[in-house]
């Protein structure tokens, strides 16, 4: 089994059309067995098309590996888990949720050292340019808060919010948690916030220790993006409000008194 991780950094920032080179890595070479890449905007991004010039069907969303061609994954936005076996040609490409896996990296090394990893220079591919796109820069925002797809703590804010105005109350409470900021598809659709910091099925796929919701209905759509929390906190004034189906803890109440009272009563040191 030869395993070829196509991960974003190396194949976006050293090369132009990911995809392109991604195909030709494999083709030329013609040892991959596997090709995985994260679930992300840049699996996504690459994959299908990938798959589809080297006429394979990907397996995409993959939540566990039960056999080297056997995986689970979700589908109906996330409400049943499907058990698929690959039968197609190599390579076997997949996208990997990593939020179903652990992060401690260190831990699976020293448990898989039976598995060698080697570096593939790409510098060889880059000199036949496709040359219909290239890569000019990374353009990231500068802030101190963690990612949201790795961060212990998510605040999210739904459209209860009303305004981007309000919305400053979900990164100030972000702050003081020192947690990262996620929003719902309606948040960001009424301009809140940039889509970045969509959670869902079309967003951001998290998993943090602690998932608080603010004024969030909980959405089929969002609980996809957001149901393998450990533990879940909903405040909604709506005590139907179906988020109240998934939350550890909920309470029902108006956001605009709840929010402030925690910011204002969360210790200085709390991070
Ligand atoms: C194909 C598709 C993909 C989608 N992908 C996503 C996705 O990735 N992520 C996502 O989030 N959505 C997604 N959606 C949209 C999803 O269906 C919902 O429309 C959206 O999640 C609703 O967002 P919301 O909960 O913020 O808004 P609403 O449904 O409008 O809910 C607002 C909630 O705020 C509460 N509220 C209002 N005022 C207060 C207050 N003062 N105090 C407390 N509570 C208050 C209300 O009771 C209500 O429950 C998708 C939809 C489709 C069709």
């Amino acid at each position: 089994m030869k395993v070829l991780v196509a991960d974003s950094d190396r194949f976006t920032h050293s090369l132009a059309e990911p995809w392109a080179r991604l195909i030709q890595l494999v083709q030329q070479t013609g040892v991959y067995s596997h090709v995985v890449a994260a679930s992300g905007s840049f699996g996504k991004n690459i994959v299908p098309r990938a798959a589809a010039l080297l006429d394979v069907s990907p397996v995409t969303d993959v939540t566990e590996i039960s056999e080297p061609r056997q995986f689970v994954r979700p589908i109906y936005a996330g409400n049943a888990l499907c058990t698929v076996r690959y039968t197609g040609a190599d390579p076997c490409v997949l996208t990997i949720r990593s939020t179903s896996f652990p992060v401690d990296l260190q831990a699976a090394d020293s448990k898989s050292n039976e598995a060698p990893i080697s570096q593939v220079d790409l510098s060889t591919f880059e000199e036949e340019s496709i040359g219909k796109s290239r890569y000019v820069k990374l353009a990231s925002q500068d802030t101190e808060r963690p990612d949201l797809g790795n961060a212990r703590i998510v605040v999210t804010g739904g459209r209860g919010l009303k305004s981007s105005e309000n919305f400053k109350m979900i990164e100030k409470l972000a702050e003081k948690l020192g947690a990262a900021v996620g929003a719902t598809r309606a948040a960001v659709d009424s301009g809140f916030v940039p889509n970045d910091l969509q959670v869902g099925q079309t967003g951001k796929i998290v998993a943090p220790e602690l998932y608080m919701a603010f004024g969030v209905s909980g959405a089929i759509q969002h609980i996809a993006g957001m149901r393998d929390s450990k533990v879940i906190v909903a405040v909604n004034k709506d005590s139907d409000a179906p988020i109240f189906q998934v939350a550890d803890y909920g309470l029902v109440g108006d956001l605009f008194e709840v929010i402030p009272e925690l910011i204002e009563k969360l210790p200085e040191n709390f991070k």
